[in-house]
C-alpha cells in the first residue's frame, strides 16, 4: 500500500497543530489521538495490514506537525500501541478504545495534578505566569475551588502572546489578573509567591522544556528566592532522553516576531524565532504531576517506571512497506 488514503481530519490537525490553531502540549496530545480515532473509524482498508499501514501514516503526518512537546508522540505511541488483532474490525476497535482512554486519563491526570498542585498555593498568594498551560492553570483553579484567594501577574510571552488567554481563563476562575511584558517579570517578582509554568517535555535529568523566556524567568525567580514550579503530566516525561537524546527546540517563522515592511526598513539582519528553551533542573523547586510533585533530579526514576529502557516508534513504515 504505496500510499494510504488519509483521512481528511488527519491534514486538517496536523496543519492546525503547526500553524498552533491547536496548541499547548496537552491539547496537541488529545487532537493527535483524537484524529487516529477518526481516521480508524473511517479508514477502508479491505485488510488488516492495509489497515495498520494507514494509521501508521496517518500517525506519521502528525508527528511531523512540531518537534518539542512530548506528548505529540506519547500519544501516538499510546494509541498505536493497542492497535492489536488479526482483523479490520478487532484493530479498528483497539485504536478508538485506546483513543478514548488516552483522552479521558489526560483529563483525569490534569485533575488530579491540579489537586497536588493546589496543595503549594496559600490563600491569598500572588502568582506568576508564562505562556498558557492548561496544567498549570489546574493548579491555580483547583486552589480557587478550594476557597482560596489568588492574583496572578501574567506574562504577554511574546511573540505569540499566549499569556492574552491565560490572563482570560483566569479571570473568568476570579483570579485578579495584572498583565505585563516579558521583561518586566524582574521588576515583579518580589510580589510574587510561586511561579508556576508548564512543560512541553521534561528531560530525564529533570530540566524542564517549556516556552521562550522559562529559564530567564526561572533564573531570575532563583535569584529573587521565588519558587517555582513546573506542572507537567506524565505524558510529558520524554522518555527519549533516558537514552541520551536531547529534546529539539522548534524553530518558528520569523514573521511571528517583525513583519516583512519592518524587516525590509531594517536592512539585511538575520531574525531568529526559538519557540522553546530549556531550564536546568537546579531553577526549578517542584515537578507537579498527577503522581505527585517531585524533586526534578528525582523524575528519572518515575519516567523509568513509566517507559522503561527502551522506546519504539510504532508510526514507522515496517520493512514489507517500504518494499512496496
Ligand atoms: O509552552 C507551552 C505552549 O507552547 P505553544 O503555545 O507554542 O504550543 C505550554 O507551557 C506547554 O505546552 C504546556 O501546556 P499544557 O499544560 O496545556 O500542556
Amino acid at each position: 500500500m504505496s500510499n494510504p488514503q488519509l483521512h481528511p481530519d488527519i491534514e486538517e490537525t496536523a496543519a492546525k497543530i503547526a500553524s498552533m490553531e491547536i496548541r499547548g502540549a496537552a491539547t496537541i496530545a488529545a487532537a493527535a489521538a483524537t484524529a487516529l480515532r477518526t481516521q480508524a473509524i473511517e479508514c477502508t482498508a479491505a485488510t488488516p495490514q492495509d489497515f495498520e499501514s494507514t494509521l501508521r501514516a496517518a500517525a506519521r503526518r502528525l508527528h511531523t506537525t512540531r518537534p518539542t512537546a512530548v506528548s505529540l508522540p506519547n500519544a501516538l505511541r499510546y494509541v498505536l500501541r493497542r492497535m492489536a488483532g488479526e482483523t479490520v474490525g478487532t484493530l479498528r476497535a483497539g485504536v478508538i478504545n485506546a483513543a478514548d482512554e488516552f483522552v479521558d486519563r489526560l483529563d483525569r491526570a490534569q485533575a488530579d495534578l491540579g489537586a497536588v498542585g493546589a496543595n503549594r498555593l496559600r490563600d491569598g498568594d500572588t502568582v506568576m505566569t508564562h505562556c498558557h498551560s492548561t496544567d498549570a492553570l489546574a493548579c491555580i483553579e483547583t486552589a480557587v475551588d478550594q476557597g482560596k484567594s489568588i492574583s496572578a501577574i501574567v506574562k504577554e510571552t511574546r511573540p505569540r502572546n499566549q499569556g492574552h488567554i491565560t490572563a482570560r481563563e483566569l479571570r473568568e476562575m476570579g483570579v485578579d489578573v495584572t498583565l505585563i511584558v516579558d521583561s518586566a517579570a524582574r521588576r515583579y517578582l518580589n510580589a510574587v509567591d510561586h511561579v508556576i509554568v508548564g512543560a512541553d517535555s521534561i528531560a530525564a535529568d529533570g530540566s524542564v522544556i517549556n516556552k521562550i523566556g522559562t529559564s530567564g524567568l526561572a533564573v531570575n525567580a532563583r535569584d529573587r528566592g521565588t519558587p517555582v514550579m513546573a506542572a507537567a503530566q506524565t505524558i510529558k516525561l520524554h522518555p527519549d532522553t533516558l537514552t541520551g537524546h536531547t529534546v529539539e527546540i522548534e524553530m518558528r517563522d520569523e514573521r511571528e516576531v517583525i513583519d516583512s515592511e519592518t524587516r525590509d526598513s531594517i536592512g539585511d539582519i538575520t531574525v531568529d524565532n526559538p519557540a522553546f528553551d530549556v531550564t536546568p533542573p537546579r531553577y526549578v523547586d517542584a515537578i507537579i504531576t498527577e503522581r505527585g510533585q517531585f524533586p526534578p533530579e528525582s523524575i528519572v526514576t518515575l519516567m523509568r517506571e513509566l517507559f522503561g529502557e527502551s522506546v519504539d516508534e510504532p508510526w514507522e513504515e515496517s520493512k514489507r512497506e517500504k518494499d512496496v
